[in-house]
């Protein structure tokens, strides 16, 4: 569950932002639209904490995150926030596995193997668990990044722009294996976009 109220951010004095109060319960799915330079990639950044807001809340599992502490913002991101960039980063000296598992070390849990082979096997890439993350094509990429914002099972999900780069049948492809695996692990997924074609597929819309 996520929710925001009375959201601001600056990055200067002439660039403000005041974002819509929303909120995202658990296994919903909400789409945050908006033109380029409107403040989408800022959102879903102050909902991960990656950026701090100049004003209003931002509620996690019923937990105030803006108040966090930067250290504090860390580790409840890391446990409770699964983050798909829209250009996925690995490590490129690391298998496509322990890219997954890499998550887990991270936030000081228990490496979950089996859990990635089965996140591997829904999002049908198993047979490149051994190869380097360089081996794979965009789409399977990105279905390998979506694997490893599941990895820790949490709260939300963040999408930043997760079709812009994927031809019509794959982004639905996308879409589908998004909301199935949120689904399956219960959590909330938001995704900012511009991408027009998910306007359909989602019902919860805001724009920015
Ligand atoms: N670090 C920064 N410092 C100053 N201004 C910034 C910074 N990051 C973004 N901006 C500005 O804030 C505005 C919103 O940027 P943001 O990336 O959130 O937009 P967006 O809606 O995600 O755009 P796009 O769809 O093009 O990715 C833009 O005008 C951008 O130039």
């Amino acid at each position: 569950m996520i929710s925001t109220e009375n959201l601001t951010f600056q990055y200067s004095p002439s660039k403000k932002f005041q974002f819509p109060d929303f909120a995202c319960a658990d296994r919903e799915t909400m789409l945050i639209l908006g033109k380029s330079g409107k403040g989408k990639t800022t959102l879903l950044h102050l909902m991960a904490l990656l950026l701090h807001p100049t004003g209003g809340k931002i509620q996690i599992n019923n937990k105030e995150i803006s108040e966090l502490s930067v250290g504090d913002a860390a580790r409840f991101r890391a446990q409770n926030v699964g983050i798909i960039y829209q250009k996925a980063h690995f490590v490129h000296s690391l298998s496509v596995m322990d890219n997954l598992l890499l998550v887990n070390y991270l936030s000081g849990q228990k490496q979950a193997v089996e859990k990635a082979r089965h996140f591997a096997e829904s999002l049908g890439f198993a047979d490149h668990l051994k190869k380097k993350t360089t081996q794979l094509s965009q789409g399977e990429q990105q279905r390998v990044s979506i694997a490893r914002a599941l990895m820790n099972n949490p709260s939300v999900i963040l999408a930043d722009e997760p079709t812009s780069n994927l031809d019509d049948d794959n982004c639905l492809k996308v879409v589908d294996l998004l909301k199935n695996q949120t689904n399956e692990i219960g959590a909330s997924l938001v995704v900012v976009t511009h991408d027009q074609r998910l306007k359909d597929v989602f019902e919860k819309q805001i724009q920015l």
